[in-house]
């Protein structure tokens, strides 16, 4: 917006990160941001304007919480958003076409006399560039700093949380009402039905189980097809109504979630090297977070480019 040329690096073959959704023969499945929230008023603008666009919708499920094993309840007038007709919608509208290079991973960012330069895993040489936003998870981050080791050491202090996700569709829908789910007491700590969510394929009912970051950390190196099964013994004591064996199943181990602290760092830099760091983890570990600190690193970045 601010007219600087940006070319984009990611590891990934598509955008979206954490909030990217996982294609499917039974549909797109969201496996990680569920949905997300606005609070901040700059957020509350921008989603305001995304919703007009029509890259997302407002998800308003039959939301429930299970307590002790009780479960009930529990609808509130919180407003929940969603990409549309899947959650990594939204990254690919926000891309727009922005050169990016995607199936990329960056494994070294280093300062010549007067620019930047990226290296690959591939050990291919990108640049060179005048500014490099690091817009990663934290212990990701750390190796891609080593050009600034006191941003280095404070990026480092940032510990992230692992969380294991299971999908699960059954061609025969569940007996239940619950459409979200809010969990204590469990090894999960949240579950989701596809299909109530706005723009989402119906045929089969698929839903996205979410471990604690407590079991995910003690089960980090279990195998998928186990932590399927123990996740959908937890969802069919949970519902209380029967689940048999899933038509589709899959899980996804994400290593670094959500951040183990709250920061309010919005986002770190050394202007003067013209190196910037931000994400989830300076703010508050949402989707409105990751968004608020990519602005906080833009705003520094053309504040010390002006
Ligand atoms: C299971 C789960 C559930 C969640 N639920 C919610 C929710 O309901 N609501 C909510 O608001 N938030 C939720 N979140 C958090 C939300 O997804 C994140 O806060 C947000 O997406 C973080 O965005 P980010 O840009 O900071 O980081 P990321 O989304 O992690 O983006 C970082 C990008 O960098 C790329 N990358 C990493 N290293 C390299 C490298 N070396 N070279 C090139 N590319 C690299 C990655 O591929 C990725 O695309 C959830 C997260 C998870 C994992
Ligand atoms: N699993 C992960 O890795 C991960 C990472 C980051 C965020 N998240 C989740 O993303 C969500 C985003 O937070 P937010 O503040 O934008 O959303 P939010 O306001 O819907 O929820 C915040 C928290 O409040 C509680 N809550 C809210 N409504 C409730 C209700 N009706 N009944 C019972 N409890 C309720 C839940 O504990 C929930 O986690 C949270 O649920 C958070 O746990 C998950």
């Amino acid at each position: 917006a601010a007219g600087l040329n940006v070319q984009l690096f990611d590891k990934s073959r598509g955008s979206g990160g954490r909030m990217s959704s996982k294609r499917c023969d039974v549909g797109d499945l969201d496996l990680g941001a569920q949905y997300f929230t606005a609070r901040d008023r700059h957020f509350v603008e921008a989603v305001r304007q995304w919703q007009e666009n029509g890259w997302l919708a407002e998800w308003k499920p039959a939301l429930y919480q299970s307590q002790g094993g009780q479960l009930s309840l529990s609808p509130d007038t919180q407003q929940r958003f969603v990409g549309v007709p899947r959650m990594s919608a939204l990254t690919r509208q926000l891309l727009g076409d922005l050169p990016a290079t995607f199936a990329c991973r960056i494994t070294e960012v280093f300062r010549g006399e007067r620019h930047w330069h990226l290296v690959d895993a591939d050990g291919q040489s990108h640049g060179p560039f005048s500014k490099v936003v690091v817009a990663v998870p934290a212990p990701q981050a750390v190796a891609l700093l080593s050009a600034a080791p006191k941003l280095a050491s404070a990026v480092a202090s940032a510990t992230m949380e692992p969380v294991w996700a299971v999908a699960l569709s059954f061609a025969r829908a569940l007996d239940t009402p619950v459409e979200g789910c809010f969990v204590q007491d469990s090894p999960l700590d949240w579950l989701a039905r596809n299909r109530s969510k706005p723009g989402r394929a119906v045929g089969m009912d698929s839903w996205v189980l979410h471990a604690s970051s407590a079991w995910s950390r003690q089960h980090l190196d279990l195998p998928r097809e186990a932590v399927i099964e123990q996740l959908r013994c937890a969802f069919a004591e949970l519902l209380g109504c029967a689940v048999p064996e899933a038509d589709f199943a899959l899980a996804h181990r994400w290593l670094y979630a959500r951040p183990a602290q709250g920061h309010q760092w919005g986002a770190l830099a050394d202007a003067d090297l013209g190196l910037y760091v931000c994400g989830d983890w300076c703010l508050s570990g949402r989707v409105e977070g990751a968004w608020l600190s990519g602005q906080e690193a833009a705003r520094r970045l053309l504040e010390h480019a002006a």
